[in-house]
């Protein structure tokens, strides 16, 4: 089967730095592949690239075999491509289903009114933000501003999903948490792309991992493989970047 994404020969540069570098991966249907590596080695700049927040200088990106690349974000949004954040954005000053509801109006079949905010109770609860409906999203924890953005982002119908360091910062039970609630997204069919420095989490969830460097794709293949690849240990695992 044709894969769900296909990037080829990806690139951007900023002034003379070349954040990406030429990058190709592919990224089977229904599967979670890592996109790790240093700090600094373009892996936010992929995810801006593939969800159109900023234009590549060359190369392609294709979802399920119709090219995507260089449109304005919400027009990848109704491809079908959605996104979380690095540093979590959510509506301070609105209630958790005000958030997923203004979410939903911009999916390619929005939902209104009550069928709006009953999809958004199901959100919530799906992220384990059951029944929390009308709590303002500025008074969430930490986790639970996470979970909130991910109900965004699931609110958005996406077929491929794409999670910048979402499991970042978590405690070692919100993490289980946070690992379970990703492999859950997996099992109901979701395929999701996660940039991510948690070394548990990509072991346990990540199918494949892409690993980059300075802008360029130093290694792709199954987790085990890449993990213990010499390049990969001596440019990623070997320094202070990854986190066990
Ligand atoms: N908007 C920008 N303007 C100028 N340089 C940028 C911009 N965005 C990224 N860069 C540069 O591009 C390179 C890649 O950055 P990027 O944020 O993609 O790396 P990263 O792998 O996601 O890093 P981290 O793990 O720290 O989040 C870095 O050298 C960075 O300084």
């Amino acid at each position: 089967m044709a894969p769900l994404l296909d990037v080829v020969d990806l690139s951007k540069s900023f002034g003379g730095v070349r954040a990406v570098d030429g990058l190709s991966f592919t990224v089977k249907r229904g599967s979670i592949v890592g996109l790790i590596g240093p700090n600094g080695s373009g892996k936010t700049t992929a995810l801006n690239l593939i969800s159109g927040a900023i234009p590549p200088r060359g190369g392609e990106i294709r979802l399920d075999g119709a090219a995507i690349t260089g449109l304005k974000p919400d027009r990848i949004v109704h491809r079908g491509v959605a996104r979380t954040f690095q540093l979590v954005r959510v509506l301070g000053d609105l209630s958790c289903a005000d958030n997923v509801t203004a979410a939903i109006a911009f999916r390619q079949h929005p939902l209104w009114g009550d069928k709006a905010r009953h999809q958004a109770t199901a959100l919530l609860a799906r992220v384990g933000l059951a029944g929390r409906d009308a709590e303002p999203a500025g008074n969430l924890t930490y986790i639970d501003s996470k979970r909130l953005e991910l109900a965004r982002a699931l609110a958005l119908d996406p077929k491929l999903l794409l999670l910048d360091e979402w499991l970042a910062g978590l405690n070692p039970t919100e993490l289980q948490e946070g690992i379970a609630l990703i492999a859950s997204l997996k099992r109901d069919g979701l395929t999701i792309v996660m940039v991510e420095h948690v070394m548990d989490a990509i072991r346990s969830l990540c199918d494949r991992c892409v690993v980059m460097n300075t802008g360029r794709k130093i290694a792709d293949g199954t987790t085990a493989e890449v993990l213990t690849d010499p390049e990969v240990v001596r440019a990623y695992l070997g320094g202070a970047d990854a986190e066990d």
